[in-house]
């Protein structure tokens, strides 16, 4: 495979994540998902039926057998038991999976993480032998510690969930991707293709997203339009930009050799 995201032991060819919540229906997700290129799908466990409530729609049923990898996310959970319950449910219901997307948040307003109950959390299933890819602020003290607690990917918000507002901060994301020898995905906040491209270009190893794609007023036009920007900026990051030159011109064409009437 050509330049994989490998994330724990696992390679995958589509740098994009995508989430399924806010879509009209269980079709609409599906058909974004496809159109998205993406292979990792998170759900979150405490809103999707993926099973858990008998009689209504399943989305697994949606969702051709086998094409993705379900990462069940721990959304709404505010305290560190509260998740790791959650992913033990998970693990249950979906047959000893052990991929999971742990977030921990602190304010029903803001939906901020809670940095202490995340690491807390993050260490009970890490010992428990959950691959914990983990959303963080984009603190890169905290960073650190979650990798060092053995965290498979580092998930650093670009802005807060459903905001739609971009990166906020690419200094910060620009340290915690220069420290990390795990992959990190820019995570919550990307409200279009240039956020998404901007994550690549900065070094991400790929981003998570759900609202820009759901609450597009045409999803399935955005999952492509997605598809293509995380792809433009992983090829612009390999690429290497050039130098910026702040303010200061230089003419694109060669001068020597140049015609010139001018003299002297
Ligand atoms: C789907 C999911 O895991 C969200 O909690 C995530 O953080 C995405 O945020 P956006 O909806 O802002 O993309």
């Amino acid at each position: 495979m050509q330049d994989a995201l490998t994330i724990a032991g696992k390679s995958y060819q589509s740098r994009l994540l995508v989430g399924t919540g806010k879509y009209r229906d269980f079709q609409q997700t599906a058909d974004a998902l496809d159109a998205s290129g993406c292979e990792i799908v998170t759900v979150a466990i405490r809103r999707v039926n993926l099973g858990q409530t008998a009689g209504e729609p399943n989305l697994l049923d949606f969702l051709p057998k086998n094409r993705y990898t379900l990462l069940p996310n721990t959304a709404g959970c505010y305290s560190a038991d509260d998740a790791v319950r959650t992913l033990r449910l998970a693990r249950e219901l979906l047959d000893d999976h052990r991929l999971v997307k742990l977030e921990v948040l602190g304010d029903p307003n803001n939906l901020y993480p809670n940095m202490r109950e995340t690491l807390k959390a993050a260490e009970t299933l890490v010992k428990e032998g959950f691959d914990v890819m983990v959303y963080t602020s984009d603190d890169p003290i905290a960073a650190r510690e979650l990798e060092q607690i053995g965290c498979c990917a580092i998930m650093p918000l670009a802005s807060l969930i459903g905001s739609g507002m971009g990166i906020l901060n690419p200094w910060n994301l620009q340290l915690i991707i220069e420290q990390a020898k795990v992959p990190v995905l820019v995570d919550a906040g990307v409200g279009t293709a240039s956020d998404a491209a901007i994550g690549m270009e900065l070094g991400c190893d790929g981003v998570l997203m759900n609202t820009a794609i759901a609450a597009a007023q045409d999803p399935v036009r955005m999952a492509r339009a997605m598809k293509l920007a995380v792809e433009a900026g992983r090829e612009a990051h390999l690429a290497g930009r050039m130098p910026r030159r702040f303010y200061s011109a230089t003419p694109s064409s060669p001068l020597e050799g140049v015609i010139s009437s001018r003299k002297g």
